[in-house]
């Protein structure tokens, strides 16, 4: 069954125009990370592989792509966990680096903490020799035409968040059996300068416990904060529920508690996977012995050789 590592491209309502390029990018992500894992790497090093991909990707809502705030500007969320030891990094509200998920696992690494913040977090960066990139080459036309669109007056908030949540993330089991899970955002657009979602908290944008499993989540981030979502679904499966039926508890409870949709990806030791959404769409894909899985919609699941080109579903 071991090794597997599953994506997500975030869930929402993805625009027929950006569906292809959404599914190309989480089966070039997990493909990545599967080289990783074939090579004796371990789950830490395979998701990080994978949603630095994904970060670098302008498709998807991280790094390069991240949504607006209120003022204009990228500010991002990520979050790393390892099973093994419970060991997690996180950054908050960090700007002018291309990959928040990689300086995540230096504060895991090399700090006594769990989380660093705004500027706190692009010292730190600094002190670990992390390049400092311009805000203009995080942000593409797109993300800055649909901030543009919501600032006029009579603009549909809801509407103008759909169709770019674009969250990233990811979940893995190694040839030992570890787990660990990452997950990377620009956040919701339109922020308030120095909000911090979902991602970077322990237990809601991801969790990672060799004795349940790992999740990586993804939705309205005030919501799953509310229900600690990645923590509920991992205790469903104490609880003796597999990935899949614990994954589904998870998201109905915070469908029917706060009526808010959402998706995520869940592996257990055994390296039984399941990604599961509420929303209309949820791209991600899965490699596991040599095969790759993915989808967009509900109820779709393309399966091929890992490394025949895509076959369906673009
Ligand atoms: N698209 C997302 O998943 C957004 C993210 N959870 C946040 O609220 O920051």
């Amino acid at each position: 069954m071991l090794p597997v590592v599953v994506v997500h491209g975030g869930a929402g309502h993805i625009p027929k125009e950006r569906s292809e390029k959404s599914t190309e990018g989480v089966c070039s992500a997990v493909r990545a990370g599967y080289v990783v894992l074939k090579r004796g790497g371990s789950s830490m090093d395979a998701v990080v592989e994978a949603v630095t991909h994904l970060e670098n990707n302008p498709a998807f809502n991280a790094g390069c792509g991240s949504v607006l705030n209120v003022k204009g500007e990228v500010e991002m969320d990520a979050i790393v966990m390892e099973g093994k030891t419970l060991g997690s990094g996180a950054v908050s509200a960090v700007r002018n680096i291309a990959n928040p998920i990689q300086l995540t696992r230096l504060v895991m690494d090399k700090t006594s903490h769990a989380c660093l913040t705004a500027e706190g977090a692009s010292q730190f960066a600094r002190s670990m020799g992390v390049p400092e990139v311009p805000m203009e080459s995080l942000i593409t036309e797109y993300a800055r035409m649909r901030w543009r669109k919501n600032l006029v007056p009579d603009a549909n908030p809801v509407e103008c968040q759909m169709g770019k949540m674009g969250t990233v993330g990811a979940v893995a089991v190694d040839s030992e059996g570890n787990v660990a899970c990452a997950t990377s955002t620009g956040g919701m657009l339109n922020k308030m300068e120095g909000r911090v979602g979902d991602t970077p908290c322990i237990g809601s944008g991801g969790y990672a416990d060799n004795q349940s499993g790992a999740v990586s989540t993804t939705g309205h981030g005030e919501a799953i904060m509310k229900v600690t979502l990645a923590r509920l679904i991992l205790f469903h499966m104490e609880q003796g529920q597999s990935a899949e039926a614990a994954s589904d508890l998870g998201l109905a409870y915070m469908k029917s508690r706060v009526s808010a949709l959402g998706g995520v990806v869940t592996v257990d030791p055994q390296g039984q996977w399941a990604a599961r959404f509420s929303s209309h769409q949820m791209s991600w894909a899965a490699a596991q012995k040599d095969t790759l899985h993915y989808g967009l919609y509900v109820g779709e699941h393309f399966t091929q050789g890992i490394d025949e080109p895509l076959l369906q579903g673009i």
